[in-house]
């Protein structure tokens, strides 16, 4: 097994960067080549059935068989000619990354290639396959994917694949796609109604994002040689390396050939398929990596991301690298986010959150504001998983309290309103910073600073969710988002238009109640620093919640007011989820039993046998000295102290095995995720992994069995 670390390193540091060649510099010449959204659509449609999808795609319309029938046909006719061979329904089951089933085109009945409009519309996969809350069981197993026209679809190896929903047979949603696209009618809807006090014309709404993604490359020698990194995503255990990221010295740091090399030919990739990946750079920690694209409509964002992932991990094999999407793969560095730039923008071009015309820009900034208050524990928990759990609260990424981040322009201006009552614009001047250099220009002043431990900051004209974790499908947390604001902009135009009703003024009735909502909303707003104590203590005397763990975040969304919220806006039946918060608990237990059973297999077989092997050779050691009359102490202190570390370790494993069985034969799921939380996870982990680690300082290097951080990180 050692020889499998040395030969890591070995192969590891002789490796070079791959060649990777584009067919032209410019990304304009091949970029969305392999997809066929409605721009392309456009391209080889007849113009009425061109209407007819661009009709389902902005208004929610009914495509017919034979619209269906000549899409289906000459998207079929582009793919075959593009050399695609199978299609497939690319869905997204609650298992939390993409499925797909594909079927050849050729028909051997007819001796042709065909593909009719009712496969491209319909298909139907088996539903009690995947997770579903107990709405399926095995014997009821019919399950729906639903073409998604707002989606473009796309080829990736020869398979034409279609975005689609996922339905029960009995209409339950079964994935991600469904509730984003239901929030989504939602916001839309709550907006339109709200723009119409400022100006004529708005018909249509994006809310729009762009998942800045951040990842960790590690070398595929290293990482076959750690089953826990293969096995759970992380490193369950690993000492601290002398070198981490205390000298900053890795984020915008000068990209490695290999690492650049593998960035470029997954930016290729994905540009094809038309994701607008603009930016690529180191992030803090050594061997950490940040790709961002451009803003996308959403729904096409969460499929952008969640395909951009896909590729990434394909895509990094073919560099000899392992990507870690996880959230916290290293313990005590950086650990990895999605952060949600999110804005809302009309069919006219204006991004709600731009600060211009103040009192149109405030109603939506207040209004937002007022959702994360209210619904703050709903967004907590839509970002809730076992692996994020890891990285809240440090390390750049904000804590488990959600909070709001204005800038401290915007906070002076509302903490005067709050005080006052009174809303009055005073236009300021841009600001710059004197650099007192004459050869460079005064430095323009964003509106906002940046806080790095807020969970949700404004941006100048967005929103950044920074808490939204980086391996989540990231529907949820922007479903959610969506949900909750536009909950918040219908109650308030229902306020607002019985102020009108009742004779006051239109521009006096916004204003009141926007007042009103900053006052009501102050406790949410917090401009210092999120990991401090002193924001925990004043965090809970302001009424926020502060909720650590998954299991005990996931309980939100089946509170009363979440149910209502999700019926009332049509996002989720109370069946549906329920069966979510099922599913999701479940998938939180199963982690942390599949990390427990990988600690228990690498501190059995690996770590013990080599300390073992190390304290035998100290005992020859200690019995040859003392032969020679020598002082065998400093040796066999050692042995005492490797031996003890052994004792922990192996006495916490024992333990945490027969709880383990214990909390596996509990029948209720939540309880049970409280209970892999609380008696495994918090019980056990910890101790077991400060023995290992220990041990790893002191067991002999030449037999240490698992690459170390140091290796995994920094070597390029
Ligand atoms: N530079 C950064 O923005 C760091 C962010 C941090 N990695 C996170 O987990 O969110």
């Amino acid at each position: 097994m050692t020889n499998l670390r040395f030969n890591a390193v070995e192969v590891a540091s002789a490796r070079s960067a791959k060649t990777v060649e584009t067919p032209s510099n410019r990304i304009s010449d091949y970029f969305g080549e392999d997809c066929f959204g409605l721009p392309q659509m456009k391209a080889h449609l007849a113009p009425g059935i061109y209407k007819k999808v661009e009709s389902a795609v902005k208004h929610g319309t009914k495509i017919d068989e034979a619209t269906a029938d000549a899409v289906a046909t000459s998207v079929a006719t582009w793919a075959i000619s593009k050399g695609a061979t199978h299609h497939t329904h690319w869905f997204q089951p609650l298992t939390g990354s993409s499925a797909e089933k594909h079927d050849s085109f050729f028909d051997y009945t007819k001796g042709i290639e065909t593909f009719k409009g009712s496969t491209l519309v319909q298909q139907e996969p088996d539903a009690s396959s995947f997770p579903n809350g107990g709405i399926r069981a095995t014997n009821q197993a019919r399950g729906y994917t639903g073409w998604d026209p707002s989606s473009p679809i796309f080829i990736v190896d020869k398979t034409l694949c279609i975005p689609t929903v996922f339905v029960s047979f009995t209409g339950d949603t079964l994935d991600y796609k469904t509730p984003l696209l239901k929030a989504q009618e939602a916001i839309n809807k709550a907006t339109i109604d709200v723009c119409q006090y400022f100006e004529e014309g708005v018909t249509s709404i994006s809310a729009s994002l762009g998942c800045e993604q951040e990842y960790f490359l590690v070398d595929k020698a290293f990482y076959v040689a750690r089953p826990d990194l293969y096995i759970t995503g992380r490193t369950l255990f690993g000492a601290k390396p002398p070198h981490g990221q205390q000298l900053d010295d890795h984020y915008f740091g000068s990209i490695a050939p290999r690492v650049n090399a593998f960035m470029k030919d997954f930016e290729y990739q994905s540009h094809k398929l038309g994701i607008p990946i603009t930016t690529r750079h180191n992030e803090v920690a050594p061997g950490q990596f940040e790709a961002a694209p451009l803003y996308e409509e959403i729904n096409t964002g969460v499929d952008h991301n969640l395909l951009m992932m896909d590729i990434m991990e394909k895509v990094a094999g073919e560099h000899n690298f392992a990507v870690l999407l996880h959230e916290k793969p290293f313990a005590g560095l950086n650990g990895s986010g999605k952060h949600n730039n999110w804005s809302l923008i009309t069919n006219k071009g204006r991004n709600l959150f731009d600060p211009e015309g103040s009192l149109y820009f405030l109603t939506f900034l207040v209004n937002s504001v007022k959702a994360v208050h209210k619904y703050a524990d709903l967004l907590r928990a839509s970002i809730a998983s076992a692996g994020n759990d890891h990285r809240l609260g440090a390390n750049e990424a904000p804590p488990a309290i959600m909070s709001v981040f204005l800038g401290s322009s915007l906070t002076a201006f509302l903490d005067e309103v709050a005080k006052t009552g009174k809303l009055v614009f005073n236009e300021g001047d841009d600001q710059y910073i004197e650099l007192g250099l004459d050869k460079i220009p005064g430095l323009k002043l964003d509106t906002t600073d940046r806080n790095r431990t807020s969970p949700f900051a404004f941006t100048g004209n967005k929103f950044e969710f920074r808490a939204v974790g980086s391996t989540q499908n990231t529907a949820t947390p922007m479903t959610v988002l969506n949900l909750i604001v536009a909950e918040q902009l219908t109650n308030f135009k229902e306020t607002v238009d019985a102020a009108i009703a009742g004779g006051k003024d239109k521009e006096a009735a916004i204003r009141d109640v926007l007042v009103q909502y900053i006052k009501e909303s102050e406790a949410i707003r917090f401009e210092g620093d999120g990991y401090s104590q002193e924001w925990v203590e004043e965090a809970a005397s302001r009424g926020l919640s502060n909720v650590k763990d998954t299991p005990r975040a996931l309980d939100f969304f089946i509170s009363k007011e979440a149910k209502e919220i999700f019926a009332k806006q049509g996002v989720f039946t109370e069946r549906e989820i329920e069966a979510r918060h099922d599913v999701w608990s479940e998938i939180y237990s199963t982690k942390i039993d599949i990390e427990s059973k990988t600690m228990e297999e690498i501190v059995l077989n690996k770590v013990i046998p080599a300390s073992a092997n190390y304290v035998s050779r100290l005992t020859d050691s200690a019995v040859k000295l003392k032969d020679l009359g020598l002082d065998a102490s400093t040796v066999i202190t050692t042995i005492e102290e490797v031996t003890g570390f052994m004792k922990t370790a192996k006495e916490g494993v024992a333990a945490m095995v027969l709880e383990r069985d214990r909390v596996l034969a509990i029948d209720d799921t939540n309880a049970q995720a409280v209970e892999f939380c609380d008696s495994i996870k918090e019980k056990y982990f910890d101790t077991i992994r400060a023995a290992v680690d220990r041990l790893e300082l002191f067991v002999d290097d030449a037999e240490w069995p698992l690459p170390k951080y140091s290796e995994m990180l920094l070597l390029k």
